[in-house]
């Protein structure tokens, strides 16, 4: 029978049909992070139960570090007691953990396909919701809470209910500035942030083949924005090349990864297989996205204006009303008239290095606008040296941006880098919800070369005219 790239994986791992449509799903991986782990040690330890795997579980801290120079020394107690718990649970029971001041900390869903820890047919699961990043290696990844993180730690196993198979075709060929950034954002716009509810996306056509993996992983990683449990895109030679190359510790090498390509071979979908849901999207014309509102699913063309309150379908008017009066604008704006006073280039979205090179590569030689506020954070500590070998850390310098330590960041206000009140970033991650960057902040959800852009301008531009 045709199987779909998700099917196969998911069918590999059932250990157990528990009835009522759940099955208890054996877990190849499962990523920690200081914020959604201690209360799940804890219970394991009062349980007085092990960590079953911890040779297949993988931590660091990446939400609440500091990014500046005095990042070792964390001074907010909330802060300070979820890494120390981190850090102590990883040491009783043996979980790798890539601590603060590591070479290998950053952000989970950075390091872990940086380390080789995530490859293809796996399934993996971390506390966190953009787990379903690690699906650009075509494996099942999706984020859990808090007692099912306990339950992975204790038996390696969840119970879960099937996501239905949603097919997300992107054919034709971008433009040039035109990213997997505004790839996803436009899908978001399209079907909204409930559309793939109870899904699994599985990414495909020509524009996504024709995607490295660093888009991919953008991609899937905001397929939970559009509300799928998971996004996936099947292994080809793009992902082995990524595998092979750079330091990945536990990836395979030599004999053992030639014969895990042939494994990985077999994870596409059959032909004539069937999907629940299905969508194309031609990207030809696509122009770069920005967004509007509070929700990841309130954008539009960088060459477009702010829509009046009854012309987006996903929302009520009110919605849309409410959301312009948190942001601070009104309909029929132009989008490249709305200015920013700050910018925010990192997360797990869109913090690795090929990112950074694209900023680097429009801001060599220009200026942050008077006034704008510039933050670049790496996603992890390994990004952030090949940066610096790479001297991108001197362009950003000079253009007179912050050039930061690993770590979540100004992507959420967890930790000392937020806005304030009203202030207005162009960012590269995938949320913006209200105070989502800190209280009263206000944030525009784009791609790293058109918040350099936005950086040099002051307001958004359309990066394609700067090429
Ligand atoms: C703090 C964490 C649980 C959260 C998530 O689940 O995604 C965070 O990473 C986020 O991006 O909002
Ligand atoms: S970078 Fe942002 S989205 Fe990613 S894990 Fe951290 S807080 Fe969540």
């Amino acid at each position: 029978m045709s199987k779909t790239l998700f099917d196969k994986i998911w069918d590999a791992h059932v250990v157990k049909d528990l009835g009522g449509g759940e099955v208890l799903l054996y877990i190849d991986r499962h990523l920690v992070h200081e914020v959604t782990s201690p209360q799940a040690f804890e219970g394991l330890r009062l349980a007085g139960r092990k960590v079953r795997r911890p040779d297949r579980t993988f931590a660091t801290m990446d939400h609440n570090v500091p990014t500046d120079e005095n990042r070792m020394n964390i001074t907010d107690p909330i802060a300070k007691a979820q890494v120390d718990a981190l850090t102590d649970n990883a040491a009783t029971t043996g979980v790798t953990l890539f601590p603060l001041g590591d070479d290998r900390q950053g952000v989970i869903h950075i390091i872990g396909p940086e380390q080789g820890i995530v490859l293809p047919g796996m399934t993996v699961v971390c506390g966190d919701s953009h787990t379903a990043t690690h699906g650009a290696f075509g494996s099942i990844a999706f984020g859990i809470g808090t007692s099912e993180v306990e339950h992975v730690l204790a038996t390696q196993t969840l119970r879960q209910k099937k996501p239905k198979n949603y097919k997300v075709e992107f054919t034709g060929k971008l433009q040039p500035g035109v990213t997997a950034k505004d790839m996803v954002l436009k899908l978001i716009s399209m079907i909204g942030t409930a559309g793939g509810t109870g899904c699994a996306f599985e990414f495909c056509g020509e524009a996504i083949r024709s995607l490295s993996m660093e888009g991919r992983l953008t991609i899937c990683n905001m397929a939970i924005e559009a509300g799928a449990r998971a996004g996936l895109v099947a292994p080809d030679q793009v992902t082995f090349d990524y595998i092979s190359s750079g330091d990945r510790a536990y990836s395979p090498k030599g004999a053992e990864f030639e014969k895990a390509i042939e494994d990985w071979k077999q994870y596409f979908t059959d032909e004539g297989a069937s999907f629940d849901h299905e969508i194309t999207i031609d990207v030809t014309d696509l122009a770069p996205q920005v967004t509007w509102g509070t929700s990841p699913g309130m954008g539009t063309d960088v060459t477009g204006e702010v829509p009046a309150l009854d012309a987006v379908p996903e929302y009520s008017p009110a919605d849309v009303r409410a959301a312009l009066d948190y942001m601070g604008l009104e309909p029929g704006t132009k989008m490249t008239d709305i200015t920013i006073d700050t910018v925010f280039i990192g997360s797990c979205t869109n913090g690795r290095i090929e990112d950074l090179r694209e900023a680097a590569e429009y801001i060599k030689g220009k200026k942050v606008a008077d006034g704008v506020r510039m933050l670049v954070v790496p996603g992890s500590e390994a990004v952030r040296y090949q940066a610096e070998k790479e001297r991108l850390d001197r362009i950003f310098h000079e253009a007179g941006a912050e050039w930061r330590y690993a770590g979540c960041s100004m992507c959420l206000a967890m930790n000392a880098d937020k806005l304030r009140d009203k202030e207005r970033c162009a960012s590269t991650s995938n949320r913006n919800f209200e105070g989502r960057q800190g209280k009263g902040g206000r944030t525009h959800l784009v791609s790293p070369k058109m918040a350099a852009a936005a950086a040099v301008a002051g307001h958004f531009v359309d990066i394609r005219e700067e090429l």
